[in-house]
């Protein structure tokens, strides 16, 4: 049992932090307890806010000799309430929003080094101006964090081409259950000195130390950009695209995204200024995207070759090529707000879930009737990564139930699912992560032998519980 956060414990922090470094108001800590997808309702008696990493480091280790557990929290765009503290009030928050430098860009390393708090966004912004990319891309771009991407090892629309988080961490610093800092803030591509120990830290959502600053690895900014949005007739169509544009020049694609009807619909009617740049809606769509480092490098007319046979072949019915920066960035919307759409529709269930790419036509199909027979009138909504094999297969609510009973077969939906991607060798959290949702999932899934491991590096790491207490493991 983790104990009650004293009023000498606050005083400490107090008089190290500043008065803006500890929240205790609840108006000003409310917005810390809940999570955007408003799951979970906590509590907390206090928000801190160091500014640095020796602040994180005194932050621990005040909450370790008193017993205290901690949540990190970055930009709390968790949807699996990953960010947020427990309702009885035992939990603090650690929010990692002060620190937001960037320390670092070295033009020739192509790395930059960055703070936990600033936001992927910024990040990326930040590699453009120094001529670089930073290619992790997510719809939560504009307030997820650094910490927060590298800790649930986000994975988002460029994986197809340039990985996870995970794949562009050189190094990592980050502050130990008990309030030591592992200073691996280095630059190297070889490095084989032991464990690595950042890929630990990486993907264990706050659970094992909290990550304040990394070394992210940069590419090369891109000369041109290419996006079409294509009016596809069934999702095996889908893939059979997905291989022939991959088959044209693996190198260049960067993005293969799939949205369903139902979905882009929720789009162009809850979100202001979208619109389809399409003759008519289709029964699925096909969001394509090159890209390469050279200018010249042609991609427009192989865009328009790729896409040519494929209407050819009927695997497409029309399609539309962006002709400006503002048009790619139109028809990128109508993919990134599906979240945003699907929250205004309604109550929703997700599930983040990935299967072989080979097999996700079946997924979308088996899922959705699944979905379809265990509640009438709901309506599966199924899009995302279709180039990684990760495809968020939603249910919404039937428009005339109420949310709550709807959201109170939440499991069930969620087994009913989860019964097809088993059956298709896949995930049940691509990239969402574990959180607080689905540590019962962990058991079942990674049992045995794997979630023995997991225990024992928690144990070792962590051995009072005090970090992130209710995530990711199930209760051992
Ligand atoms: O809302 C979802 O289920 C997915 C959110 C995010 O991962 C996305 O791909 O837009
Ligand atoms: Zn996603």
């Amino acid at each position: 049992m983790t104990a009650q956060v004293g009023a000498e414990l606050l005083a400490g922090l107090r008089e190290v932090l500043g008065p803006g470094g500890v929240l205790t108001d609840p108006a000003d800590t409310a917005p810390y307890a809940t999570d955007w997808r408003r799951l979970y309702q906590g509590r907390t008696a206090a928000v801190l806010r160091p500014a640095n990493t020796r602040e994180v480091a005194f932050c621990v280790a005040s909450c370790a000799a008193s017993g205290v557990a901690i949540v990190p929290q970055g930009g709390n765009t968790s949807m699996v309430g990953g960010a947020v503290p427990s309702e009885d009030g035992r939990q603090v928050v650690l929010s990692l929003s002060r620190m937001r430098r960037v320390r670092a860009i070295d033009p020739v390393d192509m790395t930059m080094e960055a703070e936990a708090g600033l936001t992927l966004k910024e990040a990326q912004d930040a590699a453009d101006a120094a001529g670089a990319k930073l290619p992790l891309s997510i719809s939560s771009e504009g307030t997820a964090t650094i910490g927060g991407v590298l800790a649930t090892n986000a994975g988002g629309n460029n994986t197809v081409r340039y990985g996870n988080a995970r794949d562009m961490v050189l190094g990592l610093e980050v502050v130990l259950a008990d309030g030591q800092v592992i200073n691996a803030l280095r630059r190297l591509h070889k490095d084989n000195t032991g464990y690595c120990l950042r890929q630990l830290f990486v993907g264990s959502e706050g659970t094992l130390g909290i990550i304040t600053a990394a070394v992210l690895k940069l590419r090369p900014r891109l000369a041109e950009v290419e996006l079409a949005l294509c009016a596809v007739p069934d999702e095996a169509s889908a893939l059979t695209l997905f291989s022939r544009v991959r088959g044209q020049d693996a190198g260049a694609l960067q993005a293969f995204e799939y949205m369903s009807a139902t979905g882009m619909d929720f789009v162009l009617r809850h979100i202001p200024g979208a619109v389809l740049p399409l003759a008519a809606p289709a029964p699925h769509y096909a969001l394509v995207e090159l890209g390469s480092p050279r200018a010249g490098a042609g991609l427009r007319a192989a865009l328009e070759s790729v896409l040519a046979e494929a209407l050819e072949a009927g695997e497409i019915t029309d399609a539309v090529i962006a002709e400006s920066g503002a048009q790619r960035a139109a028809i990128w919307k109508l993919r990134e707000e599906h979240a945003e759409a699907q929250k205004r529709e309604g109550a929703s269930v997700k599930n983040d879930v990935s299967v072989p790419v080979s097999r996700v036509p079946e997924l979308i199909v088996r899922a959705s009737a699944a979905c379809r027979a265990l509640i009438p009138g709901a309506r599966p909504v199924a899009f995302g990564h279709m180039g990684d094999g990760n495809i968020h297969m939603n249910l919404q609510q039937p428009p005339d139930m109420d949310p709550t009973a709807f959201l109170a077969r939440g499991h069930e939906v969620m087994e009913a699912v989860n019964e097809v991607v088993r059956d298709l060798d896949g995930s049940f959290s691509a990239e969402h992560g574990v959180g607080r949702l689905k540590p019962d999932m962990l058991a079942e899934w990674r049992g045995g032998a794997e979630l023995d491991v997991m225990r024992r590096i928690k144990a070792a790491l962590d051995p009072a519980g005090l970090l992130n207490p209710g995530k990711v493991l199930p209760p051992g």
